[in-house]
């Protein structure tokens, strides 16, 4: 554990300078790109920073590997070897960026021979640093974090989101989920349109559970382990073992509010991350039954 300490406070300075970039830009005027659906957006500052983060980790760690949102995007092979990597998401929110809505996040993971060895979630707007290395607890700006040890699904607030998806598979998948939640009943729904931020709200004890389906590794790789570091669990959305490249996802606060929530919520097909794209129609992403 203390081997990566170096690198994940390393990887600590690069976000902060990175999130100097977002602040400055966050205020400004955007040109804003479509990727894989009306609401899935890119600007020249999530490019701008992830080509920032990438030059500097490789300037001072030139045998590390990377997986980076916009470097896929752009056509890079997503691949997850047993290399150090860091598997990073300049800017965890861009939706929200555009609006100016306050929650934008640089989410930064680091995994050696598949597992990971540390994440961090900057939320840049709030200034919460939330770190975690494995089997060394989980903080946020140095404060230690405990989720909330729910075990009741009927006293939990959950988190989810709605994603990029604007086909009617999905939509209704997602819409019928949080309905069957609500009848449990649980206690509320929230969104607050950054997967790493939504599920760093489990590990703060703010929220007992977040589900999604269709993110990707670099969204929640780094909060998974913030969250299992705090207490909580981390599942595939059936139940299974957690696998960041499935694109599904419960994140909680006890193993009975997990495996409740395995329980109601479907996912409707996704491509996973270490698929090939092209082996699929759709390009790569949820497939829609064009229903
Ligand atoms: O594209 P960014 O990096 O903003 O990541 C967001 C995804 O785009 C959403 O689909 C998803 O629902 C989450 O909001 C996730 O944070
Ligand atoms: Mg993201
Ligand atoms: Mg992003």
């Amino acid at each position: 554990m203390a081997e990566w300490t170096e690198c994940m406070n390393f990887g600590i300075t690069i976000a902060r300078q990175a999130s100097k970039v977002i602040l400055e830009a966050f205020r400004a005027k955007k040109d804003v790109m479509l990727k894989s659906s009306p609401a899935d957006l890119v600007t020249e500052t999530d490019q701008r920073v992830e080509k920032m983060l990438i030059s500097r980790i490789r300037e001072r760690y030139p045998t590390h590997k990377f997986i980076g949102e916009e470097s896929v995007a752009a056509g890079e092979k997503l691949e997850l070897t047993d290399s150090p990597t860091w598997i990073i998401d300049p800017i965890d929110g861009t939706v929200n960026f555009v609006h100016r809505f306050p929650f934008v996040a640089i989410s930064i993971a680091f995994a050696v021979n598949k597992q990971t060895e540390f994440g961090i979630v900057y939320s840049c707007v709030e200034d919460k640093m939330y770190r975690a290395q494995r089997g060394g607890g989980a903080f946020v700006n140095d404060v230690p974090l405990h989720t909330s040890g729910q075990e009741d699904i009927t006293k939990s607030l959950v988190v989810t989101e709605i994603g990029a998806e604007r086909d009617c598979l999905a939509l209704c998948t997602m819409t019928t989920n949080i309905m069957n939640l609500l009848a449990i009943p649980i206690q509320g729904i929230r969104a607050v349109g950054t997967a790493a931020v939504d599920m760093v709200l489990v590990a703060t004890g703010g929220a007992d559970a977040y589900y999604h389906i269709g993110m990707h590794c670099w969204d929640i790789a780094a909060s998974a382990l913030i969250v299992t570091e705090a207490g909580g669990v981390v599942l595939d959305t059936d139940g299974s073992e957690f696998d960041m490249m499935s694109r599904k996802v419960i994140a909680a606060s006890s193993m009975p509010v997990a495996k409740r929530i395995a329980q109601v919520v479907r996912a409707f097909p996704c491509t996973r991350d270490d698929e090939d794209p092209a082996r699929v129609n759709n390009g790569g992403h949820c497939i829609s039954s064009g229903l």
